[in-house]
């Protein structure tokens, strides 16, 4: 059995709207069969929010989510050791499923034993947690490969249970389930794109940005990938990847993710924080007209004679 999380926006930015999570739940478990929420990462810009506001977000997706959800892991990565075990010990408190957390990407560990050093300390701020690093190497600028991180690290962290692997060494990520065969680790992959290569590989679930809107038809590729029908797993990777290939050849990041989120659920995801910039009118309807194209969108008038839909 494959799990599909999604990695969350939040929704109006300049100041959050908490009061649409609980419709935000409603819509990833009713409309894309997600049930796996991983919060403040990414997509969710964890790293753009203030601590409150990081409390806050976890605390609404855990009540919202109760008996609707499978799992609500929060990222609890930060610059601080302490802010992040803060972080950790929050989680616990509030009933989280499980704490992920990135390599501190401004003072980097150096080696894998230091970046251990780190995550061991934020682990042990949440004992009864299950654990994940995140490895996101083009984000954090931590180049460690996951497979030596891995390399022992029950011994230092007992509650470890995963890796989320965001990045596209496949090599990188295939070591890691190869060299873990006897444990029971999860193997999360982070790449929506590239999922399918990813699952024989030997990955347990994914997360990422795209199973927001496109959860359901990466369901129906897991479904495929499980009864063994390698064949129509393809063309549903086939098709996501038409998606997010034009989207990347237009310009694409968690603005654009928030953009054709709000367009295809309805729910307001508002504008993103600075750095980042709002998408363009321009993005958001060529993203549409791509997705109306691929059946994306249900809308019976493009259903007949559409060469390109994917359904
Ligand atoms: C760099 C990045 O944002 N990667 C996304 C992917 O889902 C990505 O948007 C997708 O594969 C399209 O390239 C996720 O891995 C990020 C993620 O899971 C998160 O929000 O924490």
């Amino acid at each position: 059995m494959y799990c599909l999380g999604t990695s969350l926006l939040h929704p109006p930015f300049r100041e959050i709207n908490f009061s649409v999570i609980g419709q935000y739940v409603d819509y990833l478990v009713k409309e894309q069969g997600v049930k796996n929420i991983f919060v403040n990462g990414t997509t969710g810009e964890g790293l753009s929010l203030s601590i409150s506001e990081r409390r806050r977000v976890a605390e609404e997706w855990v009540t919202k989510g109760r008996n609707k959800l499978d799992q609500v892991v929060i990222h609890v990565g930060a610059l601080s050791l302490k802010e992040s075990q803060e972080l950790a010990q929050h989680a616990a408190e509030i009933g989280a499923d499980g704490i992920a957390v990135i390599a501190p990407f401004f003072l980097k560990p150096w080696n894998k034993d230091v970046l251990i050093n780190f995550l061991k300390e934020v682990a042990a701020a949440a004992p009864a947690l299950p654990f994940y690093y995140y490895h996101i190497p083009a984000l954090t600028g931590v180049k460690i490969r996951a497979e030596e991180v891995l390399d022992g690290i029950q011994e230092k962290i007992p509650t470890f249970q995963g890796l989320k692997f965001s990045d596209t060494d496949l090599l990188d990520f295939a070591q890691c389930v190869d060299q873990n065969r006897q444990r029971q680790f999860a193997f999360l992959f982070g790449v929506d794109e590239q999922l399918l290569s990813a699952l024989v590989m030997g990955a347990t679930g994914a997360v990422g940005s795209t199973y927001n809107y496109l959860g359901k038809k990466t369901n129906q590729m897991l479904e495929a990938f499980e009864r063994k029908d390698f064949s129509s797993a393809l063309n549903h990777q086939f098709c996501i990847q038409r998606f997010i290939n034009f989207v990347v050849k237009l310009g694409f990041g968690v603005s654009q993710t928030k953009a054709i989120m709000t367009l295809v659920s309805g729910i307001p995801m508002g504008p993103p924080r600075l750095p980042l910039q709002k998408a363009s009118r321009e993005f958001t309807d060529n993203a549409e007209a791509k997705l109306r194209s691929l059946d994306f969108l249900s809308f019976n008038d493009l259903k007949d004679g559409n060469l390109e839909a994917c359904s």
